[in-house]
């Protein structure tokens, strides 16, 4: 070992140490969940109120997921036996595993739990003490508990108790490895009912792995498992029911003999026991999984080093395909715990291994892109699993597992609407996507052509790949054809749209066409017949062009250039609407709680009262577009004062708005904490807000309005989207500078529902 790797080890030693040591001391607190300032409040949480939902439960013992926290709450169960890779270090010693369970089960899928160490090895009262504390808990995670003892403790236990149990090193472990199995076997473009596969290891983790892949096709006769001691074969004496179970008949003794001609490699093991030789005998792309922990059975440099065409996935996160089981459980006991589901079964544990292995084939959100600081990440085989954290894991497992729950008669509270279990699930996380996934479901209703302009760039190329997969739009690249392929090849972005380069031949007919209609567009403003054929050329003229000819059904530009000049060419072609004097511009901004909307953000530096009113009036209409009812707040820095000269201003605006649109839901001037707050509202009895907080801020100048959402983008507190363009004719928005891949999307989704909305006007 080099001495700067001795130093990276011993520095991630102290990290890790202090990380744990550092106050409150370990990995998860106990937090009350219920008022408790009062006495009152006091005398409910406890004595003498609580009796009552004693008595209650008393009477009717399910009323416990009624009246505690019972429903939410798992036991994470261990005694410390098989600690990761590390072996029987003890019930204390299993400790932080246990906690960072704990935090695992709350971060990805909200659910409580307790870490219980139990100092017992005798499995029958290892299985007498977890029986009695179960009433406490919804579920129970057994973990890290040795083999052959783990797999009597858990089939006790599942039989005597009726709540979701799993021992994880075993199903947890077998459910993701399998999706990884079923990825890496599509990509080597293998068989599961040809392979040749080679467990090693003979565990708890190993014995259940091999059985579900045997579930899933795989033929007895074509593994091996190898343990401490070589191949599980008939001249092996003394074997426990499970090792029983797979003896092969061979007379070959060891790993090496095992691995040659092998097709997969299975370690569930020790580090390090398979060597570079035991790999160069495998068949071609050998998928290896070295799954032992901390450290795989081959490191994961040695095995792409002795063969590029490995297929490789460890326990590890530092390298690519992560087979841990995090990816599992969290979601396997959201879904099973939201069923009240008496158990785990094999089909909730099928239903969780198709719905991770369908995940990783989907193209990957922007968010878990940034999480794991890389260009890309395309179903291939350096990604053939889905990442720890990508967002989508919650939604698609937990609803897969509650569904196989009810299909097959083990939920006792089924659920009725599973388009309200999924919001319900992402309103857990907190992360408030509802309105953007609304959005992109009416768009996918009727999917629009969207040009976006500047397609060399990842950004939106990647944009591209979304919206047409996700059949949100269907996008038209605008730029440069040879060199929007060149990027689509460097980034491993494969796309079948059209792509629309204003000087390729192809585009002749066009360019005529267009030249025509800017020359007629511009000839009392200067432009000449020989300007437009120069400016048809260029890509700034050339999208708004074809908007205005209905070649696009909208249009997404500005990724690279500023507003204002982006902004140009398009006023120059695409009309206002009827009765709009000045266009404006809207930001949405997506808080945890609902949107709010922002106007105007980008186009009138200094409106007057007037813009004001007209800019309130379209943001009226916008907002009405996202099924919103718009409640507009006329911002100033004073409330209801009219004493500055922009109180005085928006307060004009006020009074003309409520003379001409008696019935629209606006008030002012207010500032935004007041129309943010019921409380501060309630001052105000004769507003117009009531004591309904505001979604739309119309600011009295476009400074405060810019800075104000600014703010919010960069502290990255609320998603922002925008700028939507307000007041012109066709569907046309102008991206923030080198907006992000879901800025992007989001504005072309809101493109598409513009256009389906003038379709349908
Ligand atoms: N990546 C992941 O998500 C997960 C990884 N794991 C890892 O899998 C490993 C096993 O865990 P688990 O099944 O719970 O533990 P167990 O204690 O139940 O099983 C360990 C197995 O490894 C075998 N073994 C030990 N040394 C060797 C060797 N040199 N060659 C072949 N086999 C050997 C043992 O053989 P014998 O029977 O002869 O003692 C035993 O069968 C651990 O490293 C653990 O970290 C586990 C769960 C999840
Ligand atoms: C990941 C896990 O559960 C283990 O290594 O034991
Ligand atoms: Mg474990």
């Amino acid at each position: 070992m080099s001495n700067k790797t001795n130093r990276d080890e011993k520095n991630f030693k102290e990290a890790v140490l202090d990380y744990h040591r550092s106050e409150p001391k370990g990995k998860i607190e106990v937090v009350p969940s219920k008022p408790h300032s009062s006495q009152r409040d006091l005398s409910i949480a406890y004595s003498p109120g609580v009796a009552i939902p004693c008595l209650e439960i008393e009477r009717d013992p399910k009323l416990a997921y009624e009246y505690t926290g019972k429903g939410n709450l798992v036991a994470v169960i261990s005694n410390g036996t098989a600690v990761l890779g590390l072996g029987n270090i003890g019930a204390e010693a299993s400790k932080p595993v246990m906690e960072g369970k704990g935090l695992l089960f709350k971060i990805f899928a909200d659910i409580n739990v307790f870490d219980i160490e139990i100092n017992e090895t005798d499995p029958d009262k290892f299985i007498q003490i977890v029986k009695g504390i179960a009433p406490t808990f919804g579920g129970i995670n057994l973990e890290d508990i040795k083999a052959p003892e783990a797999f009597y403790i858990e089939q006790k236990l599942k039989e005597e108790l009726n709540i979701p149990l799993m021992h994880d090193d075993q199903h947890g472990t077998a459910i993701i490895s399998a999706a990884a199995l079923i990825n890496a076997l599509e990509i080597a473009n293998k068989k599961i009912g040809e392979v040749k596969v080679v467990i090693n290891g003979a565990g708890a983790a190993a014995i259940a792995c091999t059985k579900l892949y045997l579930e899933l096709g795989l033929k007895k006769e074509n593994v091996l498992m190898c343990d401490s001691k070589g191949i599980i074969n008939h001249k092996r004496e003394n074997l426990t029911p499970e090792k029983l179970f797979f003896v092969a008949n061979t007379e070959m003794e060891t790993l090496a003999d095992a691995l040659n001609g092998a097709d997969v490699f299975i370690g569930l093991s020790k580090a390090d026991v398979m060597t570079a030789e035991m790999l160069l005998t495998m068949a071609e792309n050998p998928i290896v999984f070295g799954l032992a922990n901390p450290n795989p059975e081959i490191e994961y440099e040695l095995a792409m080093e002795t063969r590029k065409d490995t297929i490789m996935a460890t326990g590890r996160s530092d390298y690519p395909n992560q087979v841990n089981n995090v990816l599992g459980f969290p979601y396997i006991f959201r879904g099973a715990l939201d069923v009240q589901a008496t158990g785990i079964n094999e089909a909730m544990k099928l239903a969780a291994v198709k719905a991770i292995a369908d995940l990783a084939k989907e193209p990957v959100p922007e968010a878990v892109i940034l999480a794991y600081n890389v260009k890309n990440l395309n179903f291939s085989r350096e990604y053939f699993i889905p990442k720890p954290f990508d967002n989508r894991l919650i939604t698609r497992v937990s609803k897969a597992v509650a569904k196989a729950a009810m299909d097959s008669g083990i939920a006792g509270k089924p659920i009725e609407n599973f388009d309200d279990y999924e919001n319900a699930l992402l309103d857990r996380m907190g992360r408030d996507e509802k309105l953007i996934r609304m959005m992109q479901n009416r768009a996918r209703s009727n999917p629009k052509r969207v040009t976006l302009g500047n397609a060399e760039e990842y950004n939106v190329l990647k944009a591209a790949q979304i919206l047409y997969e996700e059949g949100i739009a269907q996008p038209i690249l605008l730029g440069e054809k040879k060199y929007v392929k060149e990027q689509m090849k460097k980034f491993g972005i494969e796309l079948d749209v059209p792509i629309v380069d204003p000087m390729d031949d192809d585009q002749e007919e066009n360019r005529l066409k267009y030249r025509e209609t800017l020359w007629k567009l511009r000839q009392r403003k200067g432009m000449n017949e020989y300007k437009a054929k120069r400016y048809v050329r260029q890509r700034d003229y050339f999208g708004p062009l074809m908007l205005h000819h209905g070649d696009t059904d909208a249009l997404i530009v500005g990724f690279s250039k500023n507003y204002s000049s982006t902004i140009k060419p398009i006023l120059k072609i695409i009309e206002k609407e009827k009765g709009v004097d000045k266009i404006a511009s809207m930001m949405m901004i997506m808080t945890e709680k609902r949107p709010l909307f922002f106007a105007d953000t980008s186009i009138i530096p200094n409106p007057t009262s007037e813009d004001l009113v007209n800019i309130a009036k379209m943001a009226e209409m916008t907002v009405k577009t996202f099924a919103i009812e718009p409640r507009i707040a006329m911002l100033s820095f004073e409330n209801f004062a009219g004493i500055s000269e922009t109180s005085k201003k928006v307060a004009k605006a006020v009074s003309m708005l409520h003379e001409k649109f008696p019935n629209m839901i606006v008030d002012g001037e207010i500032q935004p904490d007041f129309a943010l707050n019921a409380d501060h509202l309630s001052d105000y009895p004769f507003s117009k807000l009531g004591t309904t907080p505001a979604n739309v801020f119309v600011f009295p100048n476009l400074e405060s309005a810019n800075i104000s959402y600014k703010i919010i983008r960069g502290l990255k507190v609320a998603q922002v989207v925008g700028p939507i363009l307000m007041g012109l004719k066709k569907p046309v928005h102008v991206l923030q500078m080198r907006a992000s891949v879901d800025e992007i999307v989001n504005l072309a989704t809101i493109a598409v529902l513009d256009a389906q909305r003038r379709e349908n006007a």
